[in-house]
């Protein structure tokens, strides 16, 4: 029985699933046991870094201060890139056969739609353009994933209680059931989460803007053909003055977002007598009046965008929340996070192997620090526009929502949260400019577009960009052209992989996506981010670009 036909057949409880606590002869260890990578934090961040480590042939270390995986749903909505990556990392397809699949979003003004988008209005993607799936499902998925691979170790109930820098190591304390003992690493990725031990642990904070408005999250179970969808009212009727967001996630659970404003009670909210009429007042608004329902999971959050000054310190790497916070809207967290550990673990590997100087390292920073800044100002505009803080602001945000219903050019200043996408890495020290003429989004930095390829894996682009680990070049066409840009990639004498798309009917959104000629030549990370490209590529500029993307240059 396959992984997914195991987990469906056992009905595994995630949310409540323990994790063994095992000694590990390390701790016994006279002096300190060296590892290369040490991760601390074993949520999906953590996870997907440790795997895509281990799959690089890296031994890693992943520890968690707890026994168990995230309680309640959590980051609900997981992104194409996102899926894309975890199909990288051998577990996009039951993250995408758990989930549920959705594209468009419907604003709603009072009890009337203003206007809906499509976050994904074109066909030749194998993954949608979001799945909403439960954070214990996504975490657990990872764990199951993480524990096939024998260079992967996890080490349950450890938790970092000391960060010494040195030259060439951390120096890490971690406190267990049998008491503390340290290891060396020479790297440590925190992965673990906003209140991040190791950021406290070697002095560092984020800094950046606390919103002041308080949300009630009301996991719902119940049997409503609400669509998957994403739903957002401004001021409805069932919830007058405030905001309401609707998601739906497998095992009929609808996940509600309620604006309760600052001045709520965030005890008295959660409490399930004022969560139900809640629920039952959005329900009684819809064909749904006499649904009986269950509540599953509430919480009620406040939200701050913020970030560390660097993301790198020394030895030590932040990455997902313990290095940026966002808030919900767009979901930009989980997401952003997951992108940092792609963005990490080939470069961790490459500097390893000896292939990269730790200069790359520095490009991690950079790249997802200008990714972060992306994200944080995206969730800002949203959440300002969301939660208005002046009169002026709000007199301004009532108007354009008025104004949407009748005019499209309205629709575009209304900002009930802007979805995460990938980052461009415009400007990043990795990408080589080009030197052609190029039209369309393919830019130096962008991730790379999918669509149908016959000779791809499973016949998608995207299932064959950095699968065996390395770069990979795309060369589009036959003929004289193509055969002269192959010539220049094999005269590299780079550890490539190379990928030839005709260019025919079949191969025609390749070819639009990627404005291709024949011989046209797109270079490609390991994390699937364009590097370089050219019409006619010669020996000399591909190794160039290639030395450059490793930080050589
Ligand atoms: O639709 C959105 O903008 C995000 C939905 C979301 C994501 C994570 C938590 C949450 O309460 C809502």
């Amino acid at each position: 029985m396959n992984a997914i036909a195991a987990s469906a057949a056992s009905q595994i409880d995630y949310q409540n699933l323990r994790y063994d606590y095992r000694h590990h002869p390390d701790q016994d260890a006279p002096t300190p046991a060296r590892h290369p990578v040490v991760v601390v934090g074993a949520g999906p961040v953590g996870l997907a870094l440790a795997i895509d480590l281990a799959q690089r042939q890296i031994p890693v270390v992943l520890l968690d201060n707890d026994n168990k995986l995230s309680s309640g749903s959590r980051a609900i909505c997981f992104a194409k890139r996102t899926l894309e990556i975890f199909d990288r990392l051998g577990c996009g397809e039951r993250m995408a056969a758990k989930g549920v699949s959705w594209k468009l979003g419907r604003v709603f003004l009072r009890d009337a739609q203003i206007y809906e988008f499509d976050l994904l209005p074109e066909e030749g993607h194998q993954r949608p353009a979001f799945v909403n799936l439960q954070q214990y499902y996504v975490e657990g998925f990872l764990a199951e994933r993480a524990a096939e691979l024998p260079l992967l170790d996890i080490r349950w109930s450890n938790k970092v209680v000391g960060v010494e820098q040195h030259e060439d190591h951390a120096l890490v304390t971690i406190e267990t059931p049998d008491g503390p003992y340290r290891l060396k690493a020479d790297w440590l990725a925190a992965c673990d989460g906003s209140r991040s031990s190791v950021r406290q642990l070697i002095g560092q904070e984020s800094t950046g803007r606390i919103f002041k408005d308080r949300f009630l999250i009301a996991d719902v179970k119940m049997k409503v053909d609400f669509p998957a969808e994403r739903w957002f009212w401004f001021d409805p009727d069932f919830h007058r003055h405030q905001s309401v967001l609707l998601h739906m996630q497998p095992d009929n659970v609808w996940r509600v977002d309620f604006q309760l404003g600052w001045d709520a009670d965030p005890e008295a909210e959660k409490k399930p007598e004022n969560i139900i009429p809640r629920v039952k007042a959005l329900l009684a608004a819809s064909p749904f009046k006499n649904a009986e329902f269950e509540l599953e999971w509430a919480s009620v959050y406040t939200f701050a965008c913020l970030r560390m000054n660097t993301f790198r310190h020394g030895r030590v790497l932040f990455a997902g929340d313990s290095a940026h916070g966002v808030s919900p809207f767009g979901a930009r967290g989980a997401n952003s996070g997951v992108q940092d550990a792609d963005n990490l673990a080939w470069k961790l590997a490459a500097v390893l192997r000896g292939e990269a100087p730790d200069a790359l390292l520095d490009s991690y920073a950079r790249e997802r620090e200008y990714a972060a800044d992306e994200n944080i100002r995206n969730s800002t505009r949203s959440t300002d526009f969301i939660t208005p803080k002046s009169e002026v602001s709000r007199l301004f945000r009532d108007a354009v929502l008025q104004l949407a219903s009748r005019h499209a050019f309205a629709r575009t200043l209304v900002n009930s949260g802007r979805l995460s996408v990938p980052a461009t890495l415009h400007g990043s020290m990795l990408c080589t400019p080009d030197s052609d003429p190029f039209e369309g989004r393919m830019v130096p930095g962008a991730v790379a577009a999918d669509a149908p390829v016959a000779a791809a894996n499973g016949g998608w682009l995207m299932r064959s960009i950095g699968a065996d680990g390395r770069f990979t070049a795309l060369v589009f066409g036959e003929g004289a052209a193509a055969e002269a840009s192959s010539r220049a990639l094999a005269e590299a004498e780079l550890p490539l992989g190379v990928l030839r798309i005709p260019l025919d009917d079949a191969h025609a959104l390749a070819a639009q996506r990627y404005d291709a000629r024949p011989g046209t030549t797109y270079l490609l990370r390991p994390d699937q981010h364009v590097c370089a490209r050219w019409r006619a590529p010669t020996a000399a500029a591909v190794r160039a670009a290639h030395a450059r993307a490793l930080g050589k240059a």
